[in-house]
């Protein structure tokens, strides 16, 4: 079957123009609830109150319920005596209705009772209607409680439910129908072991469930269709003759030779729109079957939710009648270059921390495939079609993801990778405040850089200095000369060869890495492990141009043993607990300090404090040696300058 190339593309304001004047103005019918249900929902209609409340004077404190008159004069040289028994005074509780020739209430703290309860003692008079809350104080029958398009919220119900009002009349859940569709795509539940090979797990359609579902849809998801014109088609034609007022096609929206959702769709109804000019989400289909929108939302799933975001959620409110506000915002600097092409708009995904009195935004991974992209991030960068990118240092507007002070909580932390940044930063979770730590990988030369620019609160180091054998002092008086930069140990670790199980090259010492056809991966320049390695190298006086793969390298210990895993190299410079986490064996070749240096101005802030506080714990020295590979004998030790 032909392949389909893109029709062309819209930009997103096009895209969202021609698809909501399509259907921006159909809202869903009305329909009539019990209020107690109706939290999220959206009024239909005015809302007014049938019931006055309180719908009858009542005593607003606990106390004795009076006549206001009967209490003037009272002081403390004149104090007065009023009768309970007589009914002069009646005791009241908050809540209670006034006793009808009553108008004040008088606290109980304020009244000197006799021991048989017969009279009371005030020192002080009160005024008219002092302590009650009058009839419709608060609701007055027939006021307008909520206009029409409100969405309700639980204060909200609590308004109808007082004001009379058992029922709402509200909007329609719009009703969403998921089409997964892929071929390799398979449930997690029938593979809770691992998916079979060259299948992938279905997770997408789960993901636009919630996003639907939070922009008030009542959604259903179908089973996975696999890639079949006629078996999709089928299906799409069904769904869309259901109840379903919106149907997503997810996957097949792009090049391949079996992506048939484009021709799908023109088949069976209207094309408005394939193709937009933003990236993730490129591929996006905007169509029309029988008058129902259906979308066809791009497979990866950093795409799918941007292009849901972006096109399905907002038509989701304005069939409800609503309307959805954009984001907060921070200005902050932007620490690494962002090229961009141009004519695109690209969103992404970014770390924001405050350091001192301003944000710093940090860009995670490009790819439209790594989910982890979005659960990492806290905040997002728009970078506007018309933009070759941003640079490094500039200020950006980002979007944030997360609540205000939650990013200014995070901390972020970069330069060389350890893994015992994710038991820190475990445990930073547990605290109160909860610190959210960020990191993010640069190699230990890039987080001298980034402490210099003040890009982070924290950078993992371990520089060897071979003159003399120490870690990181000699760096920091080079790079950082005149700052005032602190280091604390983390842990001391032990580096080596990480070879697969069995170590089958029979690899021992640095001299095996000239074996005939050992293949090697390298770290990047400027990272702790190839300054190691370097400096091992020439101390046995070896050529790194003999080894094979010394040019090719990875920016972590996970990439190396990821590397090692997967047989395409046969070993890599790395640390223990990174063989370890996945099943492979390890030649130890030194031990090495590692530590994390900071910015001395903020070593006295709540922050930093928490970090030392939790490195300092048995809970934290306990999980790191269990992850083997390290020692915690100088853990927490300020390292002397
Ligand atoms: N030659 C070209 N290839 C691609 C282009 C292009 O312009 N020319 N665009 C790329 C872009 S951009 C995107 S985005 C993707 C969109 O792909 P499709 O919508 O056609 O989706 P698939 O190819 O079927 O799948 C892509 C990817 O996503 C995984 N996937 C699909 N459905 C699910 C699901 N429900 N849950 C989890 N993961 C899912 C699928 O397995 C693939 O890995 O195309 C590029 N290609
Ligand atoms: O748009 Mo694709 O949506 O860039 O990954």
């Amino acid at each position: 079957m032909q392949r389909k190339i893109y029709l062309d593309m819209h930009s997103r304001e096009e895209a969202q123009r021609l698809f909501w004047s399509r259907f921006g103005q159909r809202t869903t019918e009305a329909e009539t609830i019990p209020s107690r249900l109706a939290r999220g929902r959206v009024t239909a209609a005015p809302v007014t109150a049938r019931f006055s409340s309180p719908s009858f004077h009542s005593a607003a404190m606990d106390g004795l319920a009076v006549r206001a008159e009967d209490t003037f004069g009272a002081s403390d040289d004149t104090p007065r005596t009023l009768r309970i028994d007589t009914g002069e005074a009646v005791p009241v509780n908050t809540g209670y209705p006034l006793p009808p020739d009553k108008n004040a209430v008088i606290m109980i703290e304020n009244v000197l009772l006799a021991d048989d309860g017969a009279t009371g003692v005030i020192r002080a008079p009160v005024y008219p209607w002092q302590h009650v809350r009058k009839v419709g104080e608060d609701i007055v029958a027939t006021e307008l409680l909520f206009p029409t398009g409100h969405q309700l919220r639980p204060a909200d119900i609590g308004a109808l439910l007082t004001g009379g009002c058992a029922t709402v009349r509200v909007r329609k859940r719009p009703k969403v129908v998921i089409i997964p569709t892929g071929s390799e795509l398979v449930r997690l539940e029938d593979y809770p072991d691992a998916p079979p090979a060259g299948k992938t797990i279905e997770s997408n359609a789960t993901v636009l469930a919630g996003l639907a579902e939070q922009a008030g849809a009542e959604v259903a998801i179908t089973p996975i269709i696999s890639d079949d014109f006629a078996t999709i088609s089928r299906h799409l034609q069904a769904t869309v003759a259901s109840e379903a007022d919106l149907v997503i096609i997810n996957a097949g929206s792009s090049a391949g030779s079996a992506d048939y959702t484009v021709r799908i769709i023109e088949q069976l109804g209207e094309i408005l729109v394939h193709g937009i000019t933003i990236m993730p989400g490129k591929p996006t289909i905007l169509g029309v079957i029988d008058h129902k929108p259906v979308v066809g939302i791009p497979g990866y799933p950093v795409s799918a939710i941007i292009a849901m975001e972006q096109l399905v959620v907002p038509l989701l409110a304005r069939m409800q009648g609503v309307h959805v506000d954009p984001p907060a915002t921070v200005q902050a600097v932007l620490a690494k270059d962002l090229p961009s092409r141009s004519g695109i708009e690209e969103f992404r995904r970014m770390i924001v921390g405050r350091i001192d009195d301003r944000f710093v935004a940090v860009p995670l991974k490009q790819g439209a495939g790594a989910i982890t992209t979005l659960t990492r991030a806290n905040g997002m960068l728009r970078i506007a079609a018309a933009s070759e990118g941003e640079i490094h240092g500039r200020e950006v507007t980002i979007e944030l993801l997360v609540p205000r002070p939650q990013a200014e909580r995070t901390i972020l932390c970069t330069g060389s990778h350890d893994l015992c940044l994710d038991v820190l930063g475990d445990l930073l979770r547990k605290q109160d405040p909860a610190y959210p730590l960020a990191s993010t990988h640069v190699g230990s030369l890039g987080g001298l850089m980034a402490l210099k620019q003040g890009m982070c609160h924290l950078a993992g180091s371990h520089l060897l200095d071979p003159m003399d054998g120490s870690y990181n002092t000699s760096y920091i008086r080079k790079h950082l000369a005149g700052r005032d930069i602190r280091a604390v140990t983390l842990v001391h670790r032990e580096q080596g060869f990480i070879v697969p199980k069995g170590n089958p090259k029979n690899i021992a010492s640095i001299h095996d890495l000239f074996g005939e056809g050992i293949r090697f991966i390298n770290r990047q320049a400027g990272s702790g492990t190839r300054v190691l390695l370097d400096y091992e190298l020439e101390r046995h006086h070896l050529d790194p141009d003999a080894i094979l793969g010394y040019d090719q390298d990875e920016y972590t210990h996970m990439a190396v043993a990821v590397a090692v895993l997967s047989g395409k190299v046969d070993t890599g410079l790395g640390i223990k607990s990174a063989a370890n986490a996945l099943g492979l064996d390890f030649v130890p070749l030194v031990e090495e300090r590692y530590d994390l240096l900071l910015p001395g101005e903020l070593f006295d802030t709540p922050m930093i404090q928490a970090v030392l506080t939790v490195i300092n714990t048995a809970d934290f020295r306990q999980a790191v040696e269990a992850l083997g590979g390290y020692s915690t004998r100088e853990t927490g030790r300020l390292v002397e300058r």
